[in-house]
């Protein structure tokens, strides 16, 4: 697939099927993440990637997580609470969780780990739309949460970074909305 049109075709698919996706498949994707440009050749990303039951690994993070923030962690509603969280990690096949593990080097600045593995990032979900399949990168509270780093043996200033649920599409893919590149841009072509 030309570049230009993996970039414009590329959405967020939230709806797909739950069809196992092939091993070759997932290891192109990872491989499109770790040519991502990267200052200083840290290498700061970290990907889990889970399928069948151990999605249940995300899955029980967020449970962990939705009970903690909970006053009556064992009521009734609370365990209901859970289960619904937990369930969240079955909505696709393939959950491949994307880490930054910042390097403490002297030169390394910590906002472009964080920067190398969100271009890492997109790299992953225009290679997944480039083998035909749909994907969306999901975030929210809990993907930040003390215990989202302790269920991946994270360290305190690790964080991970997007849960990217991929699968075959199940959906037409959304209509995309954009402002026009022109209403963010200054064209700097002389100084006063
Ligand atoms: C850092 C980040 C976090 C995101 N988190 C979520 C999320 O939690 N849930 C979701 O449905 N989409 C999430 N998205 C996807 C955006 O909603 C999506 O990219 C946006 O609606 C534009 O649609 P497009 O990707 O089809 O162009 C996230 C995107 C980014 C960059």
């Amino acid at each position: 697939m030309e570049v230009f049109e993996a970039i414009h075709g590329r959405r967020s698919i939230g709806k797909v099927k739950q069809e196992p996706i092939a091993r070759e498949k997932i290891e192109r994707i990872l491989e499109a993440g770790i040519w991502a440009p990267n200052h200083r050749l840290t290498e700061p990303w970290q990907f889990f990637v889970m399928t069948g039951e151990g999605r249940g690994k995300l899955g029980g993070a967020y449970a962990a997580i939705a009970r903690e923030g909970e006053q009556d962690k064992d009521s009734e509603e609370s365990l209901a609470k859970a289960e619904a969280a937990r369930k969240k990690a079955f909505r696709a096949p393939l959950v491949i969780g994307v880490a930054v593990a910042p390097r403490e080097r002297t030169g390394v600045i910590e906002i472009e780990e964080y920067g190398a593995v969100f271009a890492a990032v997109q790299n992953m979900l225009l290679a997944v739309h480039a083998l035909d399949l749909a994907a969306v990168w999901r975030t929210g509270e809990p993907c930040y949460h003390p215990l989202m780093n302790k269920a991946f043996g994270l360290r305190e200033h690790d964080r991970m970074l997007g849960l990217l649920y991929i699968g075959e599409p199940d959906m037409a893919a959304p209509s995309p909305r954009r402002q026009p590149a022109s209403s963010k841009t200054a064209w700097i072509e002389s100084v006063e």
